[in-house]
């Protein structure tokens, strides 16, 4: 491809334009002759200390940093005012194939459920569909684990092509705010956008709840055509004020919850593993049966059937496709009963909102006591550890308080953290051990919930992932406690 597919965001001299690129990279390392290198300011490094060595590896053009002062190389450089943009729109151009429908939904919570759903339901009435998210990538033919909630832009749209490629016609992906601060998403072209709820989480990188929701706003101010379907669930605090971005910037927005226009859920009946929903959509009263457990995850399966109905499909097919929905994988997930009945589920609550809402959503369920095991990953908003203490210590009849990722940091004093607000709870450090006890514990009629690390197959300790899965670690010790 010639550089001058770049043009219409980089400004080129006719010599550069004609320039063959073979590939284009934020990262030096991963540079190979005819790659155009795009030097970003980063958390950790500012990009344009690398611009020698990705020349030296081979780069043909750089694009840079306005203001970046280095020294430059014997190779066009261009300036840009946001090279990170430059690099998204790059991809996309470089790759230039992507699903023709693709949905992306921001949110703290719910992001992955409703991707996953969404992917489910366009699955159902018979499209190719394709998901991309914190769990991976799930399409025809795919199962892959994955790293980042939204991949960086250069992965994306490699996998985009890839995916359209081999027929993929629908695509839902999950819009991270690191991923739109970090313009991961701005060279995808959506027709659709949902949002689910706003709390507290990465405060370590956002510097106010209030900058935290402008960065999740961008896809509905920046990334969404005008006109383009917002699906906005409106029953949460911050549900208003989406709605007010999303209308001033001429998106058709589709409010979906108890206070839903679009959407509206009347009633719900729940049960143990599943609930019965009322919902009307234009005047006709549809009744659902979810098989899935939680309230939260009604509120999850409306904003997917929105997306889902905004971008096509008919109300009636769409919400009858919930009825056959899996809950992705680690989502209040049912790993196995005791011997005595008590139920012990896989969560990923890993900020304060989502442990609230899981611990209320089993409550009504458990005539005996909720216990929970949880902690709180290391390198992560510090601000939370006791903020979820006091949450679990309140909501939960037993607390016990264990290791989650500590990365860099001491463990120990990650749960002290925790358990300083965290009123009676136990601590026990090991995971593997903090499982066991919450498991040996249940009696008749409790109910516990092992949470934070949902589908992870890995304990990241220091610099070092050991496999570990919460999900075989219920099962081993549910197989120990039945001999
Ligand atoms: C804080 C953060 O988001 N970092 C992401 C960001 O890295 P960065 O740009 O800040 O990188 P940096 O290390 O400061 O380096 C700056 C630049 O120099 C380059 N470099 C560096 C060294 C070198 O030798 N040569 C070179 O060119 C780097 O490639 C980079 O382009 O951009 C990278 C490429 O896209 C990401 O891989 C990286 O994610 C890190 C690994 C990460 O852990 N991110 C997490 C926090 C994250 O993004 N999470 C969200 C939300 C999760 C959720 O709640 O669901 C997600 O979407 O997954
Ligand atoms: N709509 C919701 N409201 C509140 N809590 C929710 C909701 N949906 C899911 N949760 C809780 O959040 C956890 C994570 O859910 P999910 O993976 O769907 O969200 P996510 O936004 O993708 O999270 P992450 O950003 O961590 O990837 C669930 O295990 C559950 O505890
Ligand atoms: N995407 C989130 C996942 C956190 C999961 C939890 N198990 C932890 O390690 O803190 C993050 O990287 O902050
Ligand atoms: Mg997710």
């Amino acid at each position: 491809m010639k550089l001058s597919h770049f043009s219409s965001f980089v400004a080129l001299s006719s010599a550069e334009a004609e320039l063959d690129v073979m590939g284009i990279t934020s990262d030096s390392r991963k540079v190979e002759p005819g790659f155009v290198f795009v030097a970003v300011r980063g958390a950790k490094a500012d990009g344009a200390r690398f611009i020698g060595d990705a020349v030296a590896r081979g780069a043909i053009a750089v694009i840079a940093d306005r203001d970046s002062a280095e020294n430059l190389p014997d190779v066009p450089v261009a300036r840009v005012d946001d090279p990170r943009l430059a690099l998204a729109k790059g991809a996309a151009a470089l790759f230039g194939k992507q699903p023709e429908t693709m949905v992306a939904v921001t949110g703290t919570s719910g992001k992955t459920s409703v991707a996953s759903f969404t992917r489910q339901i366009w699955e159902r009435v018979g499209h190719a569909a394709a998901f991309i998210g914190t769990t991976g990538v799930v399409a025809p033919g795919r199962d892959e684990y994955g790293s980042l909630t939204t991949p960086d832009p250069v992965a994306l749209h490699k996998l985009l092509a890839e995916l359209a490629d081999e027929g993929v016609t629908h695509a839902s992906m999950e819009a991270s705010s690191h991923g739109l601060d970090q313009r991961r998403i701005d060279g995808v072209r959506l027709a659709a956008g949902g949002f689910t709820n706003l709390g507290r989480d990465h405060m370590d990188y956002h510097p106010t709840v209030e900058d935290y929701h402008a960065a999740k706003m961008r896809l509905f101010t920046d990334l969404l055509p005008k006109g383009a379907p917002a699906v906005i669930f409106a029953d949460d605090p911050w549900s208003q004020a989406t709605i007010d971005v999303a209308m001033s910037a001429g998106l058709d927005v589709l409010t979906v919850g108890r206070k839903g226009a679009f959407l509206e859920l009347k009633r719900v009946e729940h049960e143990r593993f599943r609930q019965r929903a009322e919902i009307a959509c234009g005047g006709t009263i549809f009744e659902i049966d979810l098989p899935l457990a939680g309230d939260f995850q009604v509120a999850n399966a409306l904003v997917a059937a929105g997306l889902a109905i905004s971008t096509g499909t008919t109300p009636a097919r769409a919400l009858l496709a919930l009825e056959a929905l899996k809950g992705a994988s680690g989502r209040l997930e049912l790993v196995g009963t005791t011997g005595n009945g008590a139920p012990v589920y896989v969560d990923y609550a890993h900020k304060p909102d989502a442990l609230e809402n899981v611990l209320k959503a089993v409550r009504p369920f458990t005539t005996g006591r909720v216990v929970v095991v949880f902690g709180c990953g290391g390198d992560r908003d510090r601000g939370k550890r006791p903020i979820m203490g006091e949450i679990a210590s309140r909501l939960a009849d037993v607390a016990i308080v264990t290791d989650d990722n500590p990365r860099s940091e001491e463990p120990a004093s990650i749960r002290a953290a925790i358990m300083e607000a965290a009123e009676g709870a136990l601590e026990i450090g090991d995971r593997r051990a903090a499982i066991r006890e919450g498991v040996a514990m249940l009696h008749a009629g409790d109910t516990l919930i092992v949470a934070g690390k949902g589908h992870e197959e890995g304990q990241t300790v220091g610099d070092v992932t050991l496999p570990f899965s919460d999900h075989e670690e219920v099962r081993q010790a549910l197989r120990e406690l039945a001999v």
